[in-house]
């Protein structure tokens, strides 16, 4: 993809210098502050079209230094929820470390141990690239990770192949699955606002979608998660989530009262 290469989340003070969107504003993530969030009738329950990928379907799993990231087939969309159909890109996940949670948003100031990211983009653009560069081009739904009291079969496909791609830069192949079992099981109640992406280029043209409901994880899993992949220069891939940035007026709209 375009060069994200030198970027590290060490550094996210100075991504604006290299990446003027970086500074807008519009950005993202956003602490969801539950007393100031608008009640929104119209916003209709989030579904998914082709989630139940069959198990002959390879994914390519990878480490990019920065997060695990999924590739997603466009045969996967949202359905529902979102003015016109969007074609999924790629998962990923946001952690913190054995120290701490790493959820990208927060919600009345607490964050979460981790977070995932389905990314889709607005297939009425002529590519991806350009989806990525206009309003309403992207969307991400996002859901909180929470450590719960047994294991998420429905994560293991992921967090049992990162000991195959401990390092930056490793590959390896997911068997088909049902992604729906990554996101929490009510797609009705969700906030909704206008961001970014959370990474250079952080171009402002994200539809975000933030489900209330939680996903949990075992202890164990959510370990794992923290403790296995290695980023850049081989230091441990961890804490890899931007700090809240400004709503600079925006208005965060909630599914559910
Ligand atoms: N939260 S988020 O959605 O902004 C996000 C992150 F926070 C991310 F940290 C990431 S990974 C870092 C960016 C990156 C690195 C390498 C490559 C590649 O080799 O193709 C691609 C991207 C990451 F990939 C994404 N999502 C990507 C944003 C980068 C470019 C558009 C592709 C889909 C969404
Ligand atoms: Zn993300």
């Amino acid at each position: 993809g375009p060069d994200h290469g030198h970027w590290s989340y060490a550094d996210k003070a100075q991504w604006q210098l290299e990446y003027p969107y970086c500074g807008g504003q519009m950005q993202s993530p956003i602490n969801i502050d539950t007393n100031s969030t608008i009640f929104s009738p119209e916003l209709q329950p989030v579904v998914l079209a082709g989630c139940n990928l069959d198990p002959s379907e390879q994914l390519s799993l990878m480490n990019n230094g920065h997060t695990v990231v999924l590739q997603l087939p466009g045969s996967l969309t949202i359905a529902g929820g979102y003015p016109q159909e969007h074609r999924a890109m790629q998962l990923h996940l946001h952690w913190g470390s054995p120290a701490g949670p790493g959820s990208e948003h927060t919600v009345d100031g607490r964050r979460y141990d981790g977070e995932i990211h389905m990314v889709y983009y607005n297939p009425s653009y002529e590519s991806i690239k350009e989806a990525m560069r206009q309003p309403g081009g992207l969307a991400v739904l996002a859901a909180f990770l929470q450590v719960g009291p047994e294991d998420n079969v429905h994560y293991q496909p992921l967090l049992e192949q990162l000991d195959e791609i401990q390092e930056e830069g490793k590959e390896t192949a997911v068997a088909g699955f049902n992604i729906e079992g990554l996101l929490p099981t009510n797609l009705g109640r969700y906030y909704r606002y206008s961001g970014s992406l959370t990474t250079p280029p952080c171009y402002q043209t994200v539809n975000w979608t933030v489900f209330n409901q939680t996903v949990l994880l075992s202890k164990e899993q959510i370990s794992l998660l923290e403790t296995t992949l290695q980023g850049d220069d081989d230091k441990d891939l961890q804490n890899n989530f931007r700090l809240t940035q400004s709503l600079h007026g925006r208005k965060v709209l909630a599914s559910f009262q």
